[in-house]
């Protein structure tokens, strides 16, 4: 825990000005407290004890309506400069987390659940907002205020200092032996949130499935669970930050009473004068109150370190296994990049193996094979034979371990991915919609292409029906994972951005989904189109792509099996091979 303390404190370098603020704010405020109640008793001793309430004491009531209102700004001041400090910093946080992630790229993101990620972007980062606007500055003031009370009390009157030396330990002393109960369980808490999100996420992506399959009684039961185990650990957290409240309330009223009797009894013998006790008086609760506050925003502030840590797990474990993504070796290469001028004419597989990062074995092994501008290649193979890999290779969101891939005479590697990107087009068997109109989606592809230009690549994909039917259509949102269309009409939006995108590279994932034999042969028109004249390689599942491939190429096991012509080869196909194609499994 002390180590995601020093990574937050690192966070905090960057805002510093902000935070020096938040603490020179805090320490007037806490000099203006004392101010303020030496003058009142000054005011009050003056008026009732020498009986002599004169125009000589209006000047004190005007320094004391002072003090109150630069109380009051210094107060406001403190507080917009810790929200802002809080504020700035979670920006950044969130930032570097998601361009973290980014960077590790599709294949790294396949493997994290999307509820976790999406607790630890969103409530993770947002309960580290006490930390940073509260907590942080508390630590300082709960050292500085008492020490600037005790500077002004022990010359007044060195029994009370006495007294606050003492008594003022014991709140820190018990707010680090209720913390470690505290850790444990806002760190159960924040398990269960991250559960709960998860859960409701996977739940709500999947609820097709579930009604389909009659699920949903089951998946209520068990989310209930899941929902109790959050109140559960919910309950916990409170009943340990009032047990926290109570032991931090009670040391300091005890102390301030210990401070009162003796100052009443002393008062009462004569041995001390009013100006003096009632000023101490009004002291001692301002005394205590910097070390209570530190106890409050102390367990305010635990969920955000125990938030810290997956945060900074994920932000380690994304820089790890971006050491697979080209992205980031980007950054770190030292290798002059290469601009390309004209399209491809060559692209080549020269003994390509990769292994994802934890895996025991290689994905693809010793990989060799070319493509020529123009070719299309057929790639055929078992599900998880390492075909979406290869192409994640090809894409440039992956960099193999051993081997390289050429284009033309060019390492892909010294090809810097934004360059390479306006080469190459994507488009995977199940395309992502974002929650945006229609005509978004398709432009994502190029959003400065002309409006003739987003006409033709809609013709070119045969969605033109859809303006047809209804104009507006093409401006309404459609929803996450676009649920106001059709499977079919998605997959045709990601042929859409593929012809606006006109790249003369194209890697695809053939639909296996959502096909009827109609819209087969309707889409089959679009789909040779939009071959026509580029350099393909396709994930290849119907048998008529294999046959008007110029090439194939049949994965297995990571390895390449057979490949050749598709004349050549149908003849060596094994039965296995060919239900490989129909998207079955051997
Ligand atoms: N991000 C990842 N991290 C670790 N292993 C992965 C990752 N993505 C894929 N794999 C593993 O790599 C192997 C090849 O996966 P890949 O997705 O490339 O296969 P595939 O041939 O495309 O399968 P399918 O046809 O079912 O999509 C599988 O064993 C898979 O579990």
């Amino acid at each position: 825990m002390r180590h995601e303390v020093r990574r937050l404190l690192d966070w905090v370098h960057s805002q510093r000005g902000d935070f020096f603020l938040v603490l020179a704010t805090g320490m007037t405020l806490g000099g203006l407290i004392v101010f303020q109640a030496y003058t009142l008793a000054y005011i009050l001793d003056a008026a009732f004890i020498h009986h002599h309430f004169r125009a000589d004491l209006y000047p004190w009531l005007g320094i004391l309506l002072g003090v109150i209102a630069t109380r009051a700004v210094a107060t406001w001041v403190n507080e917009v400069a810790a929200q802002r400090l809080a504020v700035r910093i979670k920006a950044q946080l969130r930032g570097e987390l998601l361009r973290a992630i980014l960077h590790a790229g599709p294949a790294y993101l396949k493997t994290q659940p999307a509820g976790d990620l999406t607790a630890t972007l969103m409530q993770g980062i947002e309960s580290l907002e006490p930390f940073f606007a509260y907590y942080l500055p508390q630590i300082v003031l709960a050292a500085g205020v008492p020490v600037l009370i005790l500077a002004v009390v022990f010359p007044l009157d060195w029994l009370t200092g006495i007294i606050f030396l003492f008594t003022a330990p014991l709140v820190p002393l018990f707010m680090i032996l209720i913390g470690r109960m505290a850790e444990r369980v806002t760190r159960r808490q924040w398990r269960a949130l991250q559960r709960l999100n998860d859960y409701i996420l996977d739940t709500i992506q999947g609820l097709v499935s579930l009604k389909a399959m009659g699920r949903t009684r089951d998946r209520e039961v068990r989310l209930g669970r899941v929902s109790d185990a959050y109140y559960a650990t919910t309950l916990s957290v409170l009943r340990v930050t009032f047990l926290s409240a109570l032991a931090m309330e009670l040391i300091s009223t005890i102390s301030t009473a210990l401070v009162a009797v003796e100052i009443g009894l002393r008062l009462l013998y004569g041995r001390l004068d009013f100006l003096q006790a009632f000023f101490i008086l009004l002291i001692a609760p301002e005394f205590y109150l910097p070390l209570r506050m530190l106890g409050q925003r102390f367990h305010a502030a635990m969920s955000g370190i125990d938030a810290a840590q997956s945060i900074f797990s994920l932000l380690d474990e994304a820089a790890e296994k971006s050491t697979f993504s080209r992205l980031v070796l980007e950054v770190k290469s030292q290798t002059p990049s290469v601009t390309l001028k004209t399209p491809p004419q060559r692209i080549r597989f020269e003994s390509v193996s990769f292994v994802y990062p934890g895996r025991p074995e290689l994905t693809l092994q010793e990989v060799g094979f070319e493509i020529h501008h123009g070719q299309k290649v057929a790639l055929i193979g078992p599900s998880g034979a390492g075909k979406t890999t290869l192409a994640y290779l090809l894409l440039g969101f992956l960099q193999p371990t051993q081997g390289q891939i050429w284009v033309d005479d060019v390492p892909l590697a010294q090809i810097p991915f934004v360059e390479w990107r306006r080469w190459i087009a994507w488009v995977p068997q199940m395309p992502y919609l974002f929650n945006a109109s229609l005509a978004w989606n398709v432009r994502m592809s190029r959003p400065m292409a002309s409006e003739n230009a987003f006409r033709e690549a809609i013709r070119q994909a045969g969605l033109e029906e859809i303006g047809a039917r209804y104009p507006q259509e093409w401006e309404r949102e459609i929803g996450e994972w676009g649920r106001a269309i059709s499977g079919g009409e998605a997959q045709r939006v990601a042929l859409a951005r593929a012809f606006l995108k006109d790249a003369p590279i194209l890697v695809m994932d053939e639909p296996t989904a959502h096909l009827d034999p109609d819209l087969e042969v309707y889409l089959e028109r679009h789909l040779r189109a939009l071959w026509e004249g580029r350099t393909c390689l396709i994930i290849a599942h119907r048998l008529s792509t294999i046959q008007n491939a110029d090439w194939v190429l049949v994965l297995d096991h990571g390895r390449i099996r057979v490949q050749g012509k598709p004349s050549d080869l149908l003849g060596r196909l094994t039965p296995d091979m060919t239900r490989w194609t129909m998207g079955g499994e051997p």
